[in-house]
């Protein structure tokens, strides 16, 4: 099917892919985790696993970023029936909108019911360590408040409505579910909740822009996710956001730190083991509480 760059994430390209997904995984899945820069681990260890190249996939787009693998992994975390973004898009690499939010609708039409994003981020909040795991609370997004977002154009009304609410965007009741794990496990003294800022990337932050998005409110900043979100709030999807602070935004002119790419994944892969410990609890969590949530 030929359609304009901007059309990929229309029902029907969309469908397509589902159908072919669908025709090929052993189950449905109900949860979708989107896994962040070096977090792509989680999804060599879901059981009964089946992989799918993006390439493979039709419509799928092409991951090209280090820590990225670019692949569909379905299968079972702790009992539920999840399939993982080994590698997620970014609008840095070139991308639509559309394109980096594409995959988000598929899962809907496979009848994903909860997304959980995760992405490494830099550090805002003068209380943040390296290697915390902030839950998401809230975003500001750059991009939509300077008239990017991706879900301008023509509105579906088979994916949502027009004028979506986003004061709700992360769930509640699951972020509640999510501390609760982190505390079972150990995880408080480095567990945080906070606003993750969207920047459009791919260069870091200058240090003015790092105290201006701390005055603004922002507790984590990132190049990422905040499409994803948007996306699956418009489709009706259920929300956790979690950010894992692999750096500290650099705030002052005599700090010799400098943001880089090595560092972020190098962090991401010492604290990976401690998220999949994390999401797969939770998991469990929501295994049991089905019937109430
Ligand atoms: O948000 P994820 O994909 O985790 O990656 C983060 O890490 C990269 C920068 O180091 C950027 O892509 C930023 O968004
Ligand atoms: N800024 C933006 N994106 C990031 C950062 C950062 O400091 N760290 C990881 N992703």
């Amino acid at each position: 099917m030929a359609y304009a760059e901007e059309d990929r994430n229309s029902y029907e390209v969309c469908k397509e892919a589902a159908d072919w997904l669908r025709a090929r995984a052993a189950r449905r899945p109900r949860i979708a985790i989107v896994c962040g820069s070096g977090l792509g681990a989680l999804a060599d260890v879901l059981d009964s696993r089946t992989a799918f190249l993006y390439e493979d996939i039709p419509h799928f787009p092409r991951s090209s970023v280090s820590g990225h693998v670019g692949r569909l992994v379905f299968g079972e975390l702790n009992g539920q029936p999840c399939v993982c973004m080994q590698g997620r898009f970014h609008s840095y690499e070139g991308h639509s909108l559309s394109t980096v939010t594409f995959p988000i609708r598929v899962f809907f039409l496979l009848g994903v019911e909860i997304l959980i994003v995760t992405n490494a981020a830099g550090g805002l909040n003068p209380h943040f360590q390296v290697g915390d795991i902030m839950f998401i609370r809230d975003h500001i997004s750059l991009f939509g408040l300077g008239g990017q977002n991706p879900l301008r154009g023509p509105n579906d009304e088979r994916f949502g409505v027009r004028f979506p609410c986003m004061s709700d965007a992360y769930e509640q009741d699951l972020l509640s579910l999510a501390m609760e794990s982190a505390q079972e496990l150990g995880f408080l003294s480095f567990t945080r909740e906070g606003v993750y800022c969207l920047q459009a990337g791919p260069s870091y932050e200058t240090i003015a822009e790092c105290r201006l998005l701390q005055a603004l409110g922002a507790d984590a900043v990132g190049m990422s996710s905040v499409p994803e979100v948007i996306v699956a709030r418009h489709c009706g999807l259920r929300v956790l956001g979690i950010s894992l602070i692999t750096n500290k935004a650099v705030m002052s002119y005599s700090s010799q730190e400098k943001a880089n790419h090595e560092e972020v994944l190098r962090v991401s892969v010492l604290r990976a083991e401690a998220l999949q410990k994390l999401i797969s609890h939770l998991l469990g969590k929501l295994g049991e509480s089905t019937n109430s949530l």
